[in-house]
């Protein structure tokens, strides 16, 4: 009779990378099936998103929010306000929101009986991963393995840029004095969301994007309240710059030149933000060596139900190319969830989500579906109703009436897209990605009975607004 040898290195999953999607696939997999998970960890336990990127993001944003009213509180009835501020505050009070969330974190490893090793690992074999941690090296093996490394922000390879030291997300969130100047390279979600809130809290702020226009995958009009929004803030932005040489250091005195519209270029500030986009954590981790292809963008290749051409390697998240949101990413664990429990899945499961998102800047933006430049280019009939902030009566109980929301409608009367520029725009998505998902003509929105004043509300009268299809 022979007797199977116990190995000790051997799981049933293992998870590289603890971020969004890694870490539910394992905590859901042990609890519900009682298999036996590990997840292999380097640095930031529960991913970018609790540690450096999403939560404490949105905690120094809210920060600088509360700052900005405390500034303007004459007209709240408060009287002599006192407007400095002090970062270290900031700082602490965005650290004891990732304390929470890390004591949580812990919580969820113990209770749902998964393994957490700290390390770095790398691909030794199909499904054998090497991990390099405080205590040496130790090979792992599993059945099914998920590579969930994330992404890290870009920096370019513009002369002196890397020498300049620049922060990016992780060191400004860190940061206990308030720059004089932050000079913000990119102006996409990280950069307005930051260049923004630093404003707010008392810095100068200068943004640089090299596109033409802010947000260039937006329609003209979002692009144009938000551009005005920023500069009646003084928050001065340089479109279609391009940056040629860096000098100096962040933190004491940083010097950018460069061309913008044909003629020279020069800013110096106190700081630089980097904001110009992510890069993929899939080199020197051992992926095309066993059998994981990537994209020329450095993504990891994944089908419909995000496995990789290796049998039983899942790639999720910012890693897998997948649209770089935390939603998108919990979307992605759902999909591996169900691959491993056997469920099955409709054949375009992945790419016929809905990709919502939100940028928290004040006022917010919130999309889903087409944009109107989107819907003309695909040859969609629609019609457009668009109501002014100002409509939607809750944002004047809260002095907040900038931008406008508008609806695309197609001609079976079913919402195609919608995008609300405005304050709390981000909790309207719901009941209109509802709808949109199941198909519902505008009318089962504008017809509900809405608590007043909420901003929902406003819903009814934008699709109340909807104009009649012409014959
Ligand atoms: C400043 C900022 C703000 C953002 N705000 C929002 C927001 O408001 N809403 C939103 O939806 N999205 C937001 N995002 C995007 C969101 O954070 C990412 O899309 C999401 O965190 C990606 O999750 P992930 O699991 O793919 O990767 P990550 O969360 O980055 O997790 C990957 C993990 O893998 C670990 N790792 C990598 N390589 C190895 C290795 N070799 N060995 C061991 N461990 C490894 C990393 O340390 C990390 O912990 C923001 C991003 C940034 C930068
Ligand atoms: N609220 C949210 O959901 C949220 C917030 C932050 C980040 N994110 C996610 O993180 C991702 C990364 O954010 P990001 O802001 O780093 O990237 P981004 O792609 O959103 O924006 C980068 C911007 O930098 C510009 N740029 C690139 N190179 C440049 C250069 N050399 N000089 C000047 N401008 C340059 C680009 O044209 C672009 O406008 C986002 O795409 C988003 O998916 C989401």
């Amino acid at each position: 009779m022979t007797t199977s040898q116990p190995r000790p290195n051997h799981y049933d999953l293992l998870v590289l990378g603890s971020g969004e999607a890694g870490k539910f696939i394992a905590w859901t997999l042990s609890s519900k099936t009682g298999q036996r998970c590990a997840v292999i960890e380097r640095r930031w336990l529960g991913g970018s998103c609790p540690n450096v990127a999403c939560l404490p993001s949105k905690s120094f944003v809210h920060s600088a929010n509360v700052v900005h009213d405390a500034k303007h509180g004459n007209s709240y009835g408060i009287r002599d306000a006192d407007e400095s501020v002090e970062m270290v505050a900031v700082r602490e009070r965005k650290r004891d929101m990732v304390d929470g969330l890390m004591d949580m974190h812990a919580g969820r490893f113990k209770n749902f009986g998964v393994e957490l090793i700290w390390g770095e690992g790398k691909f030794v074999g199909k499904k054998s991963i090497e991990v390099t941690g405080e205590s040496g090296k130790t090979v792992l093996t599993a059945e099914k393995v998920v590579v969930c490394t994330g992404s890290r922000a870009k920096i370019d390879d513009i002369p002196g840029l890397k020498a300049a030291k620049p922060l990016t997300h992780v060191e400004i969130l860190e940061l206990d004095v308030l720059p004089s100047h932050l000079v913000v390279l990119g102006g996409g979600y990280v950069g307005l969301e930051f260049a923004q809130a630093m404003r707010r809290l008392g810095a100068q702020v200068t943004v640089i994007e090299r596109n033409a226009r802010l947000l260039k995958n937006e329609d003209q009009d979002i692009a144009d309240v938000i551009v005005g929004v920023l500069n009646k803030e003084g928050v001065k932005v340089c479109t279609g710059t391009t940056i040629q040489q860096v000098s100096g250091e962040s933190g004491t005195s940083v010097t950018l030149k460069g061309l913008a519209s044909g003629k020279s270029f020069e800013v110096t500030g106190s700081h630089i933000l980097c904001a110009i986009g992510r890069l993929p954590n899939t080199e020197n981790i051992g992926l095309e060596e066993f059998g994981i292809q990537l994209t020329g963008k450095g993504f990891i290749e994944t089908n419909e139900n995000l496995e990789t051409p290796s049998e039983g390697v899942f790639a999720v998240g910012d890693c897998a190319g997948s649209p770089h949101f935390t939603h998108i990413a919990f979307d992605d664990f759902r999909i591996v969830i169900d691959v491993l429990l056997h469920k099955p899945l409709p054949p375009n499961r992945k790419s016929s989500r809905q990709v919502p998102f939100t940028l928290f800047t004040t006022p917010e933006l919130a999309h889903v579906g087409l944009r109107e430049h989107e819907a003309s280019n695909l040859g969609i009939k629609f019609r457009t109703a668009k109501l002014p902030m100002g409509g939607f009566l809750k944002t004047r109980t809260l002095g907040e009436t900038a931008g406008f929301a508008k609806a695309l409608i197609a001609e079976d009367d079913t919402i195609v897209g919608f995008t609300a520029l405005g304050i709390g725009a981000g909790e309207l998505l719901p009941v209109v990605q509802l709808a949109m998902k199941r198909g519902l003509p505008y009318t089962d929105i504008s017809e509900m009975v809405i608590t007043h004043p909420t901003l929902s509300e406003g819903l009814v009268f934008l699709f109340s607004g909807v104009p009649a299809k012409e014959n």
